[in-house]
């Protein structure tokens, strides 16, 4: 695993003091240890995801980061300062959307919003400013004068987004930030979560059950069991479970077996007429292929192997099984009665 490169590596190309700083991390309810003494790093700028299955101890360090919860060791520093002795500087610098809406739904979305700037002692004079960016940036300044009752799940969650920026933090926390929502309303969260990267400089840390959301982040820790397993870019997690598939369609079979065999020491194998076989850099070994095979090739395909194959090789489950949890349906519908 290349745990420790890989964070040496981003920080040192971000530059300035990092985002988070997590040493030694842990948390015990009673006998549980839910949390066992994890260390990460997190540069300015970062998209950086947690990712595992139920009760892996993600949320407990999220609410530990976010000085929801006390840590019984270890320490913690976001935004540049410590989350139990500078609590309050922490609270300041970083905004929360987490899985259990908080807004009030008799109130309109302005409302909420400028109740929040209050709570975060966001100056009067840019607060309308403020509001009114945050809510284009989620394309709900049209329905800023309807009450949050009348509007959908999405626009909700969209709204949560919304009021976590208003007092312009460094650091947002999302847990879970698309839960239960459909996979049209997920993905264009994440437009609006994109946007908002190119518009201002912050770091984003999230937990998710959904793979094609980790996909978005630079970087994903794999928890299981209290502690990190993996941690690195999507793509450096990708390489280290497996080699590229690639696939090929040729015009004498037999003939591009034996010249794989002859001229690339590549043992391939032939299923309904394609050729398939395993390497490590795909895309850069399709061009070497064509030029040196030997043998017409009609059609070819490469794919990676998938952050699912990654997260059933750390944890021995698929993201999927995570995903369907009853967990999951426990939150749906503890919102569902709300
Ligand atoms: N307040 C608490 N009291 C006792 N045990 C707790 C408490 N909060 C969490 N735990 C336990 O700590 C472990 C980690 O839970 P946590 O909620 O952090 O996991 P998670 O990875 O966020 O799971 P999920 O994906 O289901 O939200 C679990 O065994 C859980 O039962």
């Amino acid at each position: 695993m290349a745990t420790a490169e890989a964070d040496v590596g981003v920080i040192a190309e971000g530059g300035g003091e990092p985002a988070i700083v997590v040493d030694g991390l842990e948390k015990r309810f009673g006998t549980v240890e839910a949390v066992s003494g994890i260390g990460f790093t997190v540069a300015p700028g970062e998209t950086f995801g947690f990712l595992g299955p139920n009760g892996a101890g993600k949320s407990t360090t999220i609410n530990m980061l976010c000085t929801l919860l006390r840590p019984s060791g270890g320490t913690a520093r976001v935004a540049g300062h410590d989350v139990v002795a500078e609590r309050d500087d922490v609270r300041r610098n970083i905004g929360l959307v987490f899985q259990d809406p908080t807004l009030d739904g008799y109130l309109t979305g302005e409302q909420n919003l400028r109740f929040h700037a209050e709570l975060y002692g966001v100056p009067r004079s840019v607060t309308a400013d403020r509001i009114r960016q945050v809510l284009e940036m989620v394309a709900l300044w049209d329905r800023r004068g309807d009450r949050v009752e009348t509007y959908s799940g999405g626009m909700r969650r969209r709204l949560e987004i919304a009021r976590g920026l208003l007092h312009s933090p460094r650091v947002l926390f999302l847990d879970e930030p698309t839960v239960g929502l459909d996979p049209q309303t997920r993905a264009s969260i994440w437009e609006y979560i994109d946007r908002l990267k190119r518009a201002e400089q912050i770091t984003i840390f999230m937990t998710t059950h959904y793979m094609e959301e980790a996909e978005y982040c630079d970087r994903i820790a794999i928890m299981d069991s209290g502690r990190i397993v993996a941690l690195d870019t999507p793509a450096a997690l990708k390489a280290e479970v497996g080699e590229d598939r690639v696939r090929i369609q040729t015009g004498d079979d037999k003939a591009a077996l034996a010249a794989l065999r002859d001229r690339f020491g590549i043992e391939a194998a032939l299923h309904e007429g394609v050729v398939t076989f395993s390497v490590p850099a795909g895309e850069e070994f399709v061009p070497r292929l064509f030029a040196e095979l030997g043998v017409a090739i009609s059609s070819v395909s490469v794919s990676r192997p998938s952050l699912d194959d990654v997260f059933m090789a750390y944890t021995g489950t698929t993201i999927r099984d995570a995903e369907g949890s009853a967990n999951d349906w426990m939150k749906l519908a503890a919102r569902g009665r709300r």
